[in-house]
């Protein structure tokens, strides 16, 4: 047994394609072999790990030969689905080496959009745990369309962060975690190692992938900081390649970025809430809402509205936007589209008036929203 202590319990470890393959055109078993040793170490001392893994794509280039990355996204999903048995099948044969178990969950944005199956993933990931079982995750790229997609790993990290209710997340890449600038492109870039609070400022500073390989760069870890900060799960950007860098994170050791989590997290719906669901359209509110809404935690009223864009129904996640159009919030309502257009600007007790029916006095719940 080894004496290692852990504060946090249970973590989400995700690996990017960066990591995996060392910047090559294949999966670097060899430093894979080195991850999971860690990783099965940890679990030996009590923590329970769930690996969110990228990688398909590159594993279904390695097999193939290396064919050229192509541009269509068939051709990706099909590089994807040739590749994600051989990303599993390694992972497989290298836990059972330290003689655990894995489970594969390949998820899309549409099994965590509807609540109930958000639900059902929680579920089935909770079981594998209570069972010793090691999940490995990775999006269903096979079958996920533009509409379906989480479309990157960072953001679907956060989301099985939230799922499992972990206490830390640990995004591994190629750099040594956020920096002032690309280090690829500017030297003179310098890290950043801890971030309180995610600004726009900040968010400038992230930058998309430097190479073809990687999705999403530093601007998706970024948002998936953010959707884990605010659930209350402290978040860490670090080099895959420094030595020891998940035991050493998972000892409670500051390596590369470290994000605090919000010390008010938001409940599990609002979480779900601000993470999950695809907005079926959108509400524009006038500046008083907009005050109602960020500033007073208030719910929406149909005064404060002033437009409606989409086709929802009532229960719908719609996204929310100030008069200039920029999304202020997310949120369910209370009536559908068509409902809602013929009350816009309307005071609450003429409701009923006008629709010959109510649902009550407000077009967003204020435990119904959640704002961005
Ligand atoms: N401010 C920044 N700090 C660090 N890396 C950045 C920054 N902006 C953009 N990047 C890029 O993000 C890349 C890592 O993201 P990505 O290629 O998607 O890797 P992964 O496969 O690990 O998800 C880095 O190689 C780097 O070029
Ligand atoms: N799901 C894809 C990876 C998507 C992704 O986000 O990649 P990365 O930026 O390398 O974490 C795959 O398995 O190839």
């Amino acid at each position: 047994m080894s004496s290692l202590s852990v504060p946090y319990k249970r973590v989400v470890v995700k690996l990017g394609t960066s990591v995996l393959t060392s910047g090559g055109n294949s999966l670097d078993r060899a430093h894979m072999v080195e991850l999971v040793r860690q990783m099965a170490r940890l679990k030996r001392s009590g923590c329970e790990i769930i690996l969110v893994t990228s990688g398909a794509i590159a594993a279904g280039r390695e097999h193939l030969g290396q064919p050229a990355l192509p541009a269509s996204v068939a051709s990706k999903q099909m590089l994807a689905a040739v590749g994600q048995s051989h990303l599993m099948q390694t992972w497989e044969h290298l836990f059972n080496l330290f003689g655990m178990h894995v489970g594969q969950m390949l998820l899309t944005r549409a099994d965590l959009n509807d609540r109930e199956r958000y639900l059902n993933a929680r579920d089935t990931l909770h079981a594998l745990l209570d069972f010793g079982i090691i999940p490995v995750v990775n999006e269903n790229d096979a079958v996920a369309t533009a509409e379906i997609k989480v479309g990157d790993n960072d953001n679907l990290s956060a989301l099985v962060a939230m799922l499992a209710d972990a206490d830390k997340l640990i995004l591994l890449t190629d750099q040594s975690g956020l920096f002032t600038a690309d280090p690829r492109t500017n030297p003179e870039a310098e890290l950043i190692s801890e971030v309180n609070r995610i600004t726009d400022e900040l968010r400038k500073l992230a930058g998309g992938s430097g190479t073809n390989l990687g999705t999403g760069g530093m601007a998706t870890k970024l948002q998936a900081a953010d959707v884990a900060q605010r659930a209350g799960i402290p978040v860490a950007i670090a080099a895959g390649h420094s030595e020891g860098v998940i035991e050493r994170l998972v000892r409670g050791e500051s390596v590369g970025t470290r994000f605090c989590a919000d010390e008010a997290p938001l409940d599990a719906r609002k979480q779900w809430l601000l993470a999950a669901p695809t907005a079926s359209g959108s509400i524009t509110v006038d500046a008083g809402a907009v005050r109602a809404l960020v500033e007073q935690g208030s719910s929406l009223l149909p005064k404060g509205i002033t437009a409606i864009k989409g086709r929802f129904d009532r229960g719908a996640a719609v996204s929310i936007c100030d008069p200039e159009g920029h999304p202020i919030g997310r949120g369910i309502v209370r009536y559908d589209h068509a409902s809602l257009t013929r009350i816009i600007g309307c005071h609450s007790e003429q409701i009923e008036q006008h629709l010959g029916f109510s649902y009550g006095t407000v077009a967003v719940h204020r435990n119904d929203l959640v704002i961005l």
